[in-house]
């Protein structure tokens, strides 16, 4: 079964800057699919299509569903989005956790659809709430920082309490943007094991952008990779060769090899088209959520 079914998705953020030029998609119940590409090829764009965040350009034909409910259609949300949304659970680095609030707060308001307002504006939870966040801390290994507040843990402990309030949400899908960026390899591994423990356990489909193909290749089976905003490949990783990702990345097959470590594939990499310049937009851009 289709869990993720995304056609004929177009975005232009400008006239000149056109992020997805026409994308379909279909992911299944239970995949754990790796997207990658070089930078500004349109991967977090197309995450935040998925979640509702981002519209695709009005007057297009597109359509984006998860589980069978539409998200958007023709460049329009639907009206039923936040009941969609309540079962995607996204590991997003710019909007992760509330850092004033204790990890175990944090892992609760996970829950919230399924909490009345008043209860979550007081942060009123019941003792089988916490229980349940507690053992979502479990399954991603922090039960011990429970108490703490998040701003005190690391980057890597911060993905990982998003995941556990993934968990929390009992979401049936969950879209991790770059969730090992700026992480070193140790974090790094626990993270992309914790994902691949739940997918494998609980049956989450995974979507993760990775820069890394080799982590890529180590924990995802399928690989979806984007180029100038289209599907460049989408097949299971191991078709994945050298002349692949040499197009894809831009460098000569000799140069780069898929057992490559994953800093050396980076330095390879070309440069953003707009730098860091991009990343400060998007920033910006995610407080006001939709464009
Ligand atoms: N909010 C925005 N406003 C204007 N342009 C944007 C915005 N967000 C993304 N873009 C542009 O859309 C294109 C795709 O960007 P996107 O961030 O999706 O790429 P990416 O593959 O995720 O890159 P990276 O790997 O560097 O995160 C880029 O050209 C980028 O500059």
């Amino acid at each position: 079964m289709s869990i993720i079914e995304i056609t004929g998705v177009k975005k232009h953020f400008t006239k000149e800057v056109c992020a997805l030029k026409h994308v379909d998609l279909s992911i299944k119940q239970g995949e754990m699919v790796a997207l990658i590409g070089p930078s500004g090829s349109g991967k977090s764009t197309l995450m935040r299509h998925i979640s509702g965040l981002t519209l695709a350009d009005k007057h297009s034909d597109s359509c984006i569903k998860v589980l069978g409910n539409t998200i958007q259609q023709r460049g329009k949300l639907d009206k039923h989005v936040r009941t969609s949304r309540s079962q995607i659970g996204n590991v997003f680095q710019q909007f992760n956790l509330v850092s004033r609030l204790s990890v175990l707060t944090n892992v609760m308001i996970g829950g919230l659809s399924r909490i009345p307002t008043y209860r979550s504006l007081l942060g009123w939870f019941t003792a089988e709430e916490k229980h349940m966040a507690l053992e979502a801390l479990e399954r991603v290994g922090l039960k011990n920082v429970a108490l703490k507040r998040a701003s005190e843990l690391s980057g890597g402990q911060q993905q990982r309490v998003a995941i556990a309030r993934a968990l929390m949400q009992k979401a049936k899908v969950i879209l991790a943007d770059e969730p090992i960026a700026s992480l070193d390899p140790e974090s790094s591994r626990l993270i992309m094991q914790t994902l691949k423990d739940i997918n494998e356990k609980d049956g989450i489909t995974v979507v993760v952008t990775l820069h890394q193909v080799d982590y890529a290749q180590k924990y995802c089976e399928r690989a979806v990779a984007l180029q100038d905003g289209e599907v460049f490949f989408d097949n299971l990783i191991h078709h994945l060769n050298e002349e692949n990702l040499a197009s894809l990345y831009g460098s000569q097959p000799e140069e780069l090899s898929i057992n490559d470590s994953s800093q050396t594939i980076l330095n390879k990499m070309p440069l953003p088209k707009n730098g860091r310049i991009t990343t400060e937009i998007n920033h910006a851009t995610h407080h006001s959520l939709i464009n």
